[in-house]
């Protein structure tokens, strides 16, 4: 499968690394959509890649799906466009936050029919969630992320301070580059108005922590995935990067778990 990536920061340099560097046995990442194309020249030679600046060319590269690794706001500006063309991946599901937006995509990965997919990213668990929704079981979802204070620029917080308490839907709109999960979760769940949220910013840890707290007429569920941050960029985790390696690595299989 022949890949496209929005974007070529933090997540990005990881799946290159794993699918074109390791030279993965099914994936390849063909080009890369930036802004800057000077500054991510080297990637070219390092990794076999094309660098494109403009989205229809992108498009046309002879690639089979798109990965968004870039903002929020690149999905609000590209993922409609995008999605008349090809499958698409995005990891800023904070966007979908948006419920216009949600509501454009699905009409338009409908009309063109095309197939938006939504990784799991720096969490897990998102499978009970769902199968415990869709029989309207559940009733509560909390999620408790502390990321270390330097990376929230709390460097001088001496103990763990709480920076935002309430609901999913506007823990993204102030932490957006923090609280994707939060939406994901919420997706999958009760709804990213009821799903609830406290990030704390701990100077004791050195790990990305979700912790996440399910309640319904099944029983309940707890899932507490302490994550190794990525060098580059400290706010985000590793596993969000590999969770989109595994969802492309599970595509084309022939069985489905979960
Ligand atoms: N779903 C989840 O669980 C998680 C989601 N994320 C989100 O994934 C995204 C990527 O994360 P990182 O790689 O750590 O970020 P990063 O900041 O290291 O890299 C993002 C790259 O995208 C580029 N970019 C921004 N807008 C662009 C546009 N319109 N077109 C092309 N390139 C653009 C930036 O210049 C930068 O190189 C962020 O939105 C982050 O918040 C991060 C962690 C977990
Ligand atoms: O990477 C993480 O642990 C979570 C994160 O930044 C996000 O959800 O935006």
């Amino acid at each position: 499968m022949d890949i496209g990536i929005i974007g070529a920061g933090a997540i990005a340099n990881v799946m290159l690394k794993r699918i074109n560097g390791d030279q993965h046995e099914n994936l390849t990442i063909k080009s890369v959509f930036v802004r800057n194309e000077e500054k991510y020249n080297h990637l070219e030679d390092e990794f076999s890649v094309q660098l494109y600046t403009d989205l229809e060319a992108f498009l046309a590269s002879g690639i089979d799906i798109v990965v968004e690794a870039a903002d929020v706001a690149a999905v609000k500006a590209r993922l409609p466009e995008v999605l008349k063309h090809k499958d698409a991946m995005l990891v800023s599901v904070g966007a979908l936050a948006d419920g216009e937006l949600v509501a454009d995509l699905m009409q338009t990965a409908k009309k063109y029919d095309h197939t938006l997919h939504l990784p799991s990213g720096a969490i897990g668990g998102l499978d009970l969630l769902q199968n415990v929704q869709s029989h309207g079981e559940l009733e509560r979802v909390r999620l408790t992320t502390r990321k270390p204070a330097s990376s929230l620029s709390y460097e001088d917080a001496e103990s763990e301070k709480v920076i935002f308490e309430g609901k999913a839907a506007d823990a993204i709109t102030h932490y957006p580059k923090n609280m994707n999960v939060s939406i994901i979760l919420g997706m999958a769940g009760v709804g990213i108005e009821e799903t609830e949220v406290t990030l704390i910013a701990d100077p004791e840890i050195d790990r990305n922590i979700h912790q996440i707290e399910v309640e319904g007429a099944f029983g309940n569920a707890e899932f507490k995935i302490e994550n190794r941050a990525l060098p580059e960029n400290p706010k985000t985790s590793y596993l969000a990067a590999i969770s989109i390696l595994g969802t492309l690595e599970r595509l084309n299989r022939h069985f489905s778990i979960g």
